[in-house]
């Protein structure tokens, strides 16, 4: 056999899976299924087999495209993009919502239930079903599949899904008309997201009033963190707090404070403090455990407006310049600006577009994705490591880019600034700014202080 590229995927393919499947009969764990009733929590896969599970997708996906060719991989866009509508469908009428593991209904049962034309339905659900959405086991007759049962059982991921299907699709049409009618807009108001939802005013303001959105979207971020990708126990990794009194962390924009209810356990000698909307915090404090309401509080706060919060050790935004633009971001960085003392810490956990090629096509892919369905909703966008150093400095030379680093297995990366007073602040002679550097950890720096 002549070995190229298809053989070599192929190859990894097989030795990868091998790996991953061993490990799992090994530990008397079921092997991977889309038909077996799935695990109420997520698999904690040892690195080294997460890796081979990893490797082994980027390069079927990889070998997929190479066996179908240039025009089959285009040809196959429109076909590919029917998952989303099925997950529209079933979503919209909550299909299968009231339907337990291992038990049938019918086409006609669910069209009535639904009020919907029995026709339709079974059409709708027959093409679902190529998406491994459900299953019919015999003609006519209609039982879950893994992947249907967990967006029955899981409203966090339900929410997530709502988020797509209600909130970001139909902009997604609209992009090409956005970015002609407003070349490179930092406006909120001139984003595709504002075209497709014919917005009045920002985004956050409208869900404001509408109190299932709100939840809609903060139960989807809530469901980010039952991903082993966006655990939050690295971001206080290297921090050393030296003051008497309990070190503060400000979560701002913190929504429900799952990050801050996760560090609360970690670290309870620290205090946490969540803002967000009104309506936002509200809901977080109705659900936040009894045992934490001595180190967690939230608080109903606009980060358009000055930080009241004062002196506090660091200062936490997860997701959130994501969502704004250069000229938004630093707006909200220079709100902190009276809040800080020196020493305190800025701290950003948000995606860090890696340099090109550095990853597979596969994870390129989704983090491309991720940076234009950022600019589809507000004009925003994720950040090179470059960048993120570029804002802070834009937003005041005093603020100290300490770096960024990837802890190991995780989707986000940790942004670090330090605020200094202005005589730590060295003007170099081409105008930039140095400062020393502060230690960060042991991970992976994709960028350290300049
Ligand atoms: C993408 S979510 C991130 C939530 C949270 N940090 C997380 O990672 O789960 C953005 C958050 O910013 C909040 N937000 C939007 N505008 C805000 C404002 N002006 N002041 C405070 N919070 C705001 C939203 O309510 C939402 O919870």
């Amino acid at each position: 056999m002549t070995l190229t590229r298809a053989t070599d995927l192929a190859s990894l393919i097989a030795s990868n899976t091998a790996k991953y499947n061993d490990y799992l009969l090994k530990n008397d764990l079921p092997p991977p299924s889309l038909d077996l009733l799935p695990p109420e929590a997520p698999l904690r896969l040892p690195d080294d087999i997460s890796t081979a599970r990893e490797l082994a997708i980027e390069a079927s996906h990889e070998l997929h495209e190479l066996l179908c060719g240039p025009i089959g991989l285009i040809m196959n866009a429109a076909p590919r993009s029917t998952r989303i509508m099925s997950l529209h469908f079933v979503h919209t009428y909550k299909v299968g919502y009231n339907l337990g593991w291992g038990e049938k209904t019918t086409f006609a049962q669910i069209a009535k239930d639904c009020n919907l034309d029995e026709e339709d339905t079974r059409r709708m659900l027959r093409l679902a079903m190529t998406d491994y959405l459900f299953t019919e086991p015999e003609n006519g007759v209609v039982m879950h599949s893994a992947a249907s049962y967990e967006l029955a059982r899981n409203p966090l991921l339900s929410a997530w899904i709502g988020v797509t299907v209600q909130e970001n699709w139909s902009p997604m049409l609209k992009i090409s008309e956005a970015i002609s009618k407003y070349p490179g807009s930092e406006e909120p108001m001139e984003s595709a997201y504002a075209i497709a939802h014919n917005l009045s005013e920002m985004p956050f303001k409208v869900w404001e009033r509408d109190p299932k959105r709100i939840k809609q979207f903060s139960d989807a971020m809530a469901f980010l963190h039952s991903d082993s990708g966006f655990q939050p126990s690295h971001i206080l990794l290297g921090c050393q707090f030296s003051g008497p009194d309990p070190p503060t962390f400000v979560d701002i924009g913190g929504s429900q404070g799952h990050v801050s209810i996760s560090l609360a356990r970690l670290h309870p000698n620290m205090k946490f403090i969540v803002q967000d909307t009104p309506q936002t915090v509200a809901l977080g404090a109705e659900q936040l455990p009894e045992d934490l309401k001595d180190g967690v509080t939230f608080m109903a706060h606009d980060f358009w407006n000055e930080q009241p919060v004062k002196d506090a050790d660091v200062y936490f935004f997860r997701c959130i310049f994501h969502d704004w633009s250069d000229k938004y971001s630093v707006r909200i960085l220079r709100n902190l600006i009276p809040a800080l003392k020196k020493g305190a810490r800025v701290i950003i956990s948000d995606v860090c577009i890696p340099p090109k090629g550095v990853v597979s096509m596969y994870k390129e892919h989704w983090i491309r994705g991720l940076d234009v369905v950022m600019k589809c909703f507000t004009n925003a966008k994720e950040r090179e490591a470059g960048d993120w150093a570029a804002l802070f400095t834009k937003a005041d030379p005093r603020f100290k880019f300490l770096g960024v680093r990837m802890p190991p297995g995780s989707k986000d990366a940790v942004i670090e600034a330090e605020w200094t007073s202005a005589e730590d602040v060295k003007v170099q002679p081409n105008g930039s700014e140095s400062g020393t550097n502060g230690s960060l950890g042991s991970e992976a720096p994709i960028l350290n202080g300049m």
